[in-house]
């Protein structure tokens, strides 16, 4: 695995650091793509709020399957569209291991085509359209078991590097 941390500044927050410090990109050839950090709201193992998403690669892209559940209700038996975009967004996340390099999101927007459900499996694909220097324009949808695509998103990640995570200390950005 290829060393994220090798340029790290020094960090007020140990925790952080140590995350940082641990962080490694799997190899290009490795189809399981690892959680973010434990506690990630999308991926994130030890996050009982989670989405505990599972995410792998997928041609030049990354893919997942995922059920909603009780815990991301908006109406009744529908999923509230924050958490579909907590989870699109995570899954854009997941690109940077196709890259190789750091990126955070800067812009999302999504369609949301048609209700996603509760309890109902649905298959989350992801892909790279295009890269201009640091700028990564990514595409995704969510699809249901019938192929009919009921979310669309797109997003612009920034890539940064690894004193992005450790700066405690940023600026709101004035466009
Ligand atoms: C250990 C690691 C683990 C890594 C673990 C990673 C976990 C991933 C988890 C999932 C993803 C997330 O939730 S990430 C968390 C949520 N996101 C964040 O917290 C990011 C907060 N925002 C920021 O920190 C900052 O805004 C940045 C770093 C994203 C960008 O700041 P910046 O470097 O100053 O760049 P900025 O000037 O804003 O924009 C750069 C370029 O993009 C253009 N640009 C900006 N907005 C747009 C737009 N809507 N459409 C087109 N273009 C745009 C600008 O015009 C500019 O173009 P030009 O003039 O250069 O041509």
């Amino acid at each position: 695995m290829g060393k994220a941390s090798d340029a790290v500044s020094g960090s007020s927050d140990p925790d952080v650091e140590d995350w940082v410090r641990s962080f490694r990109f799997p190899e290009s050839g490795s189809p399981e793509l690892p959680p973010h950090h434990p506690n990630c709201l999308g991926c994130g193992p030890a996050n009982p709020h989670g989405h505990r998403l599972s995410v792998r690669r997928c041609g030049d892209g990354v893919h997942a399957h995922h059920r909603f559940d009780s815990r991301h209700v908006g109406a009744p038996t529908i999923a509230h569209g924050g958490a579909v975009a907590t989870v699109l967004d995570d899954l854009f996340g997941f690109l940077l291991y196709t890259v190789g390099e750091l990126a955070v999101t800067r812009h999302l927007a999504i369609d949301y085509l048609a209700p996603v459900l509760l309890d109902t499996p649905y298959t989350l694909r992801a892909h790279i359209h295009a890269r201009d220097g640091r700028k990564l324009h990514l595409r995704a949808t969510i699809e249901n078991d019938h192929a009919h695509v009921v979310t669309t998103a797109t997003a612009l990640f920034l890539i940064v590097d690894i004193d992005h995570f450790l700066t405690t200390t940023h600026q709101p950005h004035h466009r």
